[in-house]
């Protein structure tokens, strides 16, 4: 079966998840393009997808008869109305992160789905489709012990004007966020987060760096630093420390040089090449569960307990040093890990 697909939101991530179902994966199409900016859909249709129809509306595309699944990337504000839409209509969704702007309307969409009775959407945490980032939890599962500490470090060679202080949080650190829950197998009590000396590199709206240090259930202590003018390039790292070991996160396969009496290898300076390949598994997950009309992966939960621990983050950036606590409601039987 080829699964016909729908695309919300063709922006930057929304044409390459397109280009990606067009010329990377097999058993999708993309039959359907929708676009607050009308011409945003038109251009990648063009571009990609000729054979799609446009729809000026994200909500005719979802109930649309020849549409089976929908993938949104549109702006986060408007992803739970999308998401919602795709569970009343009773189709599979993939949706970018974050899953809503608020842990109320992620909450929604949960209720949503534990009504309907079965799985339909899909977050975008891509990282633990991340061959490096699965090497890690293999080695964190059977090879160091206990956890005890993780080290991290999220960073971006620079950022745009808009880009203000608590996207540090929804925006930046929402990977790591997502993807220490499933490496660790825990979950958040806590957040601090502290402000070092500012880079003149920052622009006035941004606080950067920040180190943001969390606390789980069972005891682990994350730091994470997250500097979004590094300039030198796109660098996530990871370190979990164990009672019997330590464990990193392989840096991305880089051709060393031994030349003019210097040791060089190159660093990543976009964040769409470092996790090139583990968008296209995801979107592989994806739409074989789709064929079964069914989701995989990240679950709503993943994404409600996302956005609960990243708003307690940017209440601990306004209350800086000060340790905010988190706690999370029961969760529903539909997202017992398996
Ligand atoms: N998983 C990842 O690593 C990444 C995820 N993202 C997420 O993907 C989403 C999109 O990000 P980008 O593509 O970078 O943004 P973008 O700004 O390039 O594209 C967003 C598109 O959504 C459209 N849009 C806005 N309101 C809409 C509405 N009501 N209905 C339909 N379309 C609407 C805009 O016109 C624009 O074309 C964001 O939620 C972002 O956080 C973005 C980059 C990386
Ligand atoms: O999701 C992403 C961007 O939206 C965000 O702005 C970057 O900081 C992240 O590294 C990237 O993965």
């Amino acid at each position: 079966m080829t699964v016909r697909i729908g695309v919300i939101g063709t922006g930057m991530i929304g044409r390459d998840h397109t280009r990606r179902i067009q010329q990377v994966l097999a058993g999708a199409e993309v039959v359907a393009l929708s676009d607050y900016n009308p011409e945003a859909a038109r251009a990648v249709q063009a571009d990609l997808a000729p054979g799609a129809k446009v729809y000026e509306r994200g909500e005719d595309l979802v109930a649309a008869g020849d549409v089976d699944a929908v993938l949104i990337c549109s702006t986060g504000s408007t992803h739970e109305q999308y998401v919602l839409a795709a569970i009343a209509a009773g189709k599979p969704c993939f949706c970018e992160k974050p899953l809503a702007t608020t842990a109320e309307g992620a909450l929604r969409i949960v209720d949503a789905e534990v009504a309907h009775g079965s799985r339909l959407v899909q977050v975008g945490f891509m990282r633990r489709y991340d061959a490096g980032y699965r090497m890690l939890k293999q080695a964190v599962d059977s090879e160091i012990g206990a956890p005890l500490m993780v080290h991290a470090a999220h960073r971006n060679p620079s950022v745009p004007e808009q880009y203000v202080t608590p996207m540090a949080i929804h925006d930046t650190l929402i990977h790591e966020i997502d993807v220490f829950r499933w490496l660790l197998d825990d979950d958040y009590i806590s957040a601090q987060v502290v402000f070092p000396r500012k880079s003149g590199h920052a622009h006035d709206k941004v606080a950067d760096p920040q180190i943001v240090l969390l606390e789980t259930a069972k005891g682990v202590r994350i730091d994470v630093e997250i500097f979004v003018n590094c300039r030198y390039g796109y660098d996530i790292q990871c370190q979990v420390v164990g009672e019997e070991g330590l464990a990193n996160l392989p840096d991305p396969m880089a051709v060393t040089l031994r030349r003019e009496a210097r040791l060089q290898s190159g660093i990543m300076t976009d964040w769409k090449d470092r996790f090139i390949d583990s968008y296209d598994v995801e979107l592989h997950d994806f739409i074989i569960a789709a064929a079964k009309g069914t989701a995989a992966g990240p679950t709503s939960w993943d994404g409600y307990v996302a956005a609960i621990s990243s708003d307690a983050c940017v209440e601990a950036q306004q209350k800086s040093g000060q340790i905010v606590p988190i706690s999370l409601p029961d969760r529903p039987a539909l997202y017992d890990r398996g």
